[in-house]
This record gives C-alpha cells, sequence and structure tokens, in this order.
C-alpha cells in the first residue's frame, strides 16, 4: 500500500471508528468495569491498548500510536505531551548513571541543554560527535556507552547523517539507537529499516501541521518496546485526547501538505542559490548540499524546513531583513502551514565537537501553503532592506 494511502487509513481500525469515518474522541481518566473477569482481562492487557486507566490511554489514543507504527515501522509508540518530552523520556529510558551517551553536535538546542544540564546531573556523560562522522563512531565508543542519538537532518543546520553506518556500528556492541525524526515525520524515511531502535516524532510539527497542539511521539522496534513503554507509563507521561484527535485529524493531509511544502521550499531554494548575498543554501535535496546523497539514499523526500547563510551581515541588518516581512513571521516551531524564520547569529558557539564552516548569520525558513510567488517577493523586499 503507497504511504499516502496509508496516511488515509492508518488508526481506523472499525474498533475506534464505529459507524464514522473517523477514530472517536473519548475523554476519560476513569475507565469503569462490569465484572471482576473484565477487570482481570483489562489489567493483563493494560499496556496493549486495551482500555484500563486513562493514563494508559483511550481509544483516541490506541488509534493514534497504531498509525504512528505502522507508518514508522515501530512495534509500540509512546504518547508524550511535547517533542522535548518524547526526546526526555526515551533517553531516560535507556541511561541510567554512569552510562555514557553519544548524541550529535547538530542536535535541537533544548536536547544538549537535557544533556548538558540533566543529564549531566544524574551521572549521565555526553560525548557529542560530528554529525558527518558515520561508521567513525565507533571510535567514539566507550565500555559505558549505552546511547546513541542522532538527528536527520539536523533541525537548524540541515546536515545529514549516515543513520544506517552509525546503527551497524551500535548493533555490533548493543547500543541502543535514538533518531529524532521530527523533520522526516513518519513518511519521508523508514527509521526503523535502517536500523533504529527508538523514533521520536515532535507531532507538534508537521503531523498535526496546524501550530495548535503540542505533542510527541517515541517508537520502538520489539526489542526496546517493553522498556519504553514501562519507563513511559512509570514516569506518568501522557496526552490528551483532544490532542491526539487533532494529530490523527493531521495524519489525514500530511502527505499533500508536504507535498505543497516541498515544491514550494524547494522553488525558494534555488531561488535564494541565485542571490549575491547567499553564502550557501542548507538544504538536503539540493546536489549542492554534501549530504546530499545519503538524502537520496534514504529519505524519499522534503518539507518545508531548510537553512540559508548570508556572506555578511549585523545583528542590525538581520533584524531589518526580518522585522519587515509580511509573510515569515519569527516563531520557535515549524511545520504548520504558515511561513516562519528564525536567525542565529553565530552557530559555532552552538557546536562543541564540530567546525561550523561559515561566519556568515544563519536564517531558517519553514515554507508555509502560502503562494510562493508570495514568499519571493516578501524574501526580495527583504534583501532590499539587507542591502
Ligand atoms: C528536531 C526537534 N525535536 C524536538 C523538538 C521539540 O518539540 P516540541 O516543541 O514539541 O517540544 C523540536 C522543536 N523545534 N523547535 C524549533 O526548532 C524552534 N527553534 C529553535 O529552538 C531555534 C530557533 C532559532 C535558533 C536556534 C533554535 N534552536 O533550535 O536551538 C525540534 O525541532
Amino acid at each position: 500500500m503507497h504511504k499516502n494511502t496509508k496516511l488515509i487509513d492508518a488508526g481506523r481500525a472499525k474498533k475506534y471508528t464505529g459507524y464514522a469515518v473517523n477514530p472517536h474522541l473519548v475523554r476519560a481518566s476513569t475507565i469503569v468495569f462490569d465484572t471482576f473477569s473484565e477487570l482481570k482481562q483489562a489489567t493483563l492487557q493494560r499496556g496493549n491498548r486495551v482500555p484500563f486507566y486513562g493514563r494508559r490511554g483511550t481509544d483516541t489514543h490506541f488509534a493514534l500510536q497504531e498509525a504512528i507504527c505502522e507508518l514508522e515501522g515501530g512495534a509500540g509508540c509512546a504518547l508524550y505531551p511535547c517533542g522535548a518530552a518524547a526526546v526526555s523520556g526515551a533517553l531516560l529510558a535507556f541511561l541510567q548513571s554512569g552510562d555514557h551517551l553519544l548524541m550529535v553536535d547538530s542536535v535541537y538546542e533544548p536536547t544538549r541543554a537535557l544533556c548538558d544540564k540533566l543529564l549531566k546531573g544524574l551521572g549521565i556523560e555526553t560525548t557529542y560527535y560530528d554529525p558527518q562522522i558515520g561508521a567513525g563512531i565507533a571510535t567514539l565508543l566507550r565500555p559505558n556507552t549505552k546511547a546513541i542519538f542522532l538527528e536527520s537532518p539536523g533541525s537548524l543546520s540541515l546536515e545529514i547523517q549516515d543513520i544506517p553506518a552509525i546503527c551497524d556500528i551500535a548493533r555490533q556492541y548493543n547500543i541502543v539507537t535514538i533518531l529524532d525524526n521530527t523533520w522526516a515525520s513518519p513518511i519521508l524515511c523508514q527509521p526503523f529499516a535502517m536500523g533504529v531502535d527508538i523514533s521520536i516524532q515532535a507531532a507538534t510539527k508537521y503531523i498535526v501541521g496546524h501550530s495548535d497542539v503540542m505533542l510527541g511521539t517515541a517508537s520502538a522496534n520489539e526489542q526496546h518496546w517493553p522498556r519504553l513503554r514501562e519507563h513511559s507509563y512509570l514516569m506518568g507521561y501522557c496526552a490528551s485526547a483532544d490532542d491526539a484527535y487533532t494529530a490523527l485529524r493531521g495524519l489525514r493531509t500530511l502527505a499533500v501538505r508536504l507535498q505543497q511544502h516541498q515544491q514550494s521550499a524547494l522553488t525558494v531554494a534555488n531561488w535564494l542559490q541565485q542571490r549575491p548575498e547567499v553564502e550557501t543554501v542548507l538544504h538536503p535535496a539540493l546536489p549542492t548540499h554534501p549530504g546530499h546523497a545519503i538524502f537520496r539514499r534514504d529519505f524519499s523526500g522534503s518539507n518545508g524546513l531548510f537553512s540559508f547563510v548570508l556572506k555578511q551581515g549585523s545583528q542590525q541588518q538581520v533584524e531589518a531583513f526580518i522585522e519587515g516581512m509580511a509573510h515569515f513571521k519569527m516563531g520557535f516551531s515549524w511545520g504548520g502551514f504558515e511561513s516562519l524564520i528564525t536567525a542565529t547569529m553565530q552557530l559555532q558557539k552552538l557546536r562543541t565537537a564540530s567546525r561550523w564552516p561559515y561566519s556568515g548569520p544563519l536564517l531558517r525558513l519553514h515554507i508555509g501553503l502560502e503562494h510562493v510567488d508570495d514568499l519571493l517577493a516578501d524574501l526580495t523586499a527583504a534583501f532590499e532592506r539587507l542591502n
């Protein structure tokens, strides 16, 4: 079945929809039972998407969990209140005091802060690694290395990692691989087919697709699902039925939204490459991207998120570039229908294990569903403000 059809069918088993098209919206804390036999059966099956107590989920949550598993290829999916909680939940499920974590240097900044502040305080040591390291990660392994975290492409600098190469090394040493797969959404790559053990989605982004829900998912393969499920339950992680329902709704249009995001983003990326003010455009679907060959091997498409680097620009010039925008608004997220822009003046300061080769300001764009001509006109006027 084509992935676009899977997006329409996933999570819509009749047990969840009844006579309706969409899964029921079941809000519940207490689940009630008529007989001890029912109570016993639900207790035995409470971790297997059988209604038992609100914290374990209702049919609405189960429908979303089944859908994410079907789309990414996981054996089980846990829900979290946001993507950052899915990241912390997945890491803490597989790490304990005295363990060593390998973390990609291009990781989403709050994940870096989690490692440097919270995990460090728990006695978990983090070593950051170059996103381009590939199989060379073997040189960084220690006897107490228990997890390797990947984020590909990096959500700010867009480096592509050789996920299969790193997973092959990890498997030889029984090290858990955890991929923040938010950029790809559940359909632009197959994390478990590439050898990943845990796949994370900030559903806040493209899955929901309308910038109005905070939600995270972490999915695991058969081997690691029992531990992830147990940890997320013991930590009390859960999400609202309303947010699960909204994420299910988002899945139905994900493919057509991504198609439009991709098309407009490539138009803008190619246009930016012609601008004399631009040093480089960081979009993995461009042949000039250093990770383009791996991108073509591992991904089936791209989305609206990419960055570009200016040859030069002061803080004041960058502020003038951005503040006059009609459509690109500053906002700390992406994956919705709207266009966004963020600026990072010195990316090198966010890196500790790899040299960032550019000195100019990095501007990250999320290309929304506005007509691309209006977005190009917005950017044209912005470059005029820059000069
Ligand atoms: C890959 C990835 N993984 C997890 C999360 C967290 O999801 P949540 O927002 O649902 O908790 C996110 C959330 N993303 N949010 C952003 O990218 C917002 N942008 C920034 O934080 C930002 C903006 C400008 C400069 C630097 C950064 N930065 O990411 O460090 C993510 O991108």
